[in-house]
């Protein structure tokens, strides 16, 4: 290096957003080790905030209800992408949020704008203090949490292929049940009326059905470095 000055890698943002199951936590959290990023998983912030509510009893088809305390519980997210950590009040809940029961029920309760104001706000701010840049995944990243971000990236696939990943993970799951319930999920969380599931218009679209996930990583990874290049 000439005068013997370091070489500094600038700051980068970046939103990777898509339906259930097309790779978005796999990708981000590769793409962020490799490129020493920091890493968010916003669908485990809903995720936590859903486990809140279903443990406190709140009536979940009573956007009302969950309104009323969406302020309550404090929800803590580690960005380290080799061990991504999730607390609520104090307690790991990496383990509960991941439930059949708060799958099912995390659509209604980040459908409700309250809650959606809230999660945002602390994932603004998360973004904006991770000093090397961050790797942020989610449903509107690229469109509502972080419109500004360097780089937006839309993953989707087949839904068969989602399908076939997912009943690969939960052993024995049936295939076409597994294929109906992330429909289901995909359909909620497009259609609120609340920053919903969607493409920003300046997102790269990467199609993966047919990419194994090492690919799609080297693809993200040479996206990431071309825009660095260019800062
Ligand atoms: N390109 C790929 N080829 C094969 N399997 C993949 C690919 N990408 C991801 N997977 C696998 O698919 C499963 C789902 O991936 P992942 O959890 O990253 O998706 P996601 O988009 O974050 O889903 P969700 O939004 O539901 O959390 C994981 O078991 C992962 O290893
Ligand atoms: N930016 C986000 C991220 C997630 N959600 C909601 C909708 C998803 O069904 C749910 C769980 O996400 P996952 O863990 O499957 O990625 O959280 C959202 O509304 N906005």
């Amino acid at each position: 290096m000439e005068n013997g000055a370091a070489r500094t890698v600038p700051s980068v943002i970046v939103a990777i957003d898509g339906p259930s199951g097309t790779g978005k936590s796999s990708t981000s959290k590769a793409v962020a080790a490799q490129l020493g990023l920091s890493y968010l998983d916003t669908g485990a912030q809903y995720r936590a905030i859903t486990w809140w509510m279903v443990t406190n009893g709140i009536d979940l088809d009573d956007p009302t209800a969950i309104a009323a305390v969406a302020g309550k519980p404090e929800i803590v997210s580690g960005t380290d992408p080799s061990a991504p950590a999730i607390t609520v009040d104090g307690v790991d809940v990496s383990g509960p949020i991941r439930t059949q029961e708060v799958t099912s029920k995390v659509s209604a309760v980040s459908a409700v704008p309250d809650v959606r104001a809230r999660i945002t706000e602390l994932q603004r701010s998360i973004a904006a203090s991770a000093e090397e840049g961050i790797v942020v995944e989610g449903r509107d990243i690229g469109t509502t949490v972080l419109p500004d971000a360097d780089l937006k990236i839309f993953l989707t696939a087949s839904p068969e292929a989602r399908a076939a990943r997912r009943s690969g993970e939960l052993q024995g799951a049936d295939v076409n049940a597994t294929r109906e319930a992330l429909l289901k999920r995909d359909a909620a969380d497009s259609s609120r009326k609340t920053s919903p599931l969607a493409k920003a218009d300046d997102a790269v679209e990467v199609d993966t059905t047919d990419l194994t996930l090492a690919q799609v990583i080297e693809c993200v990874v040479t996206l990431v470095e071309e825009k660095r290049a260019g800062k």
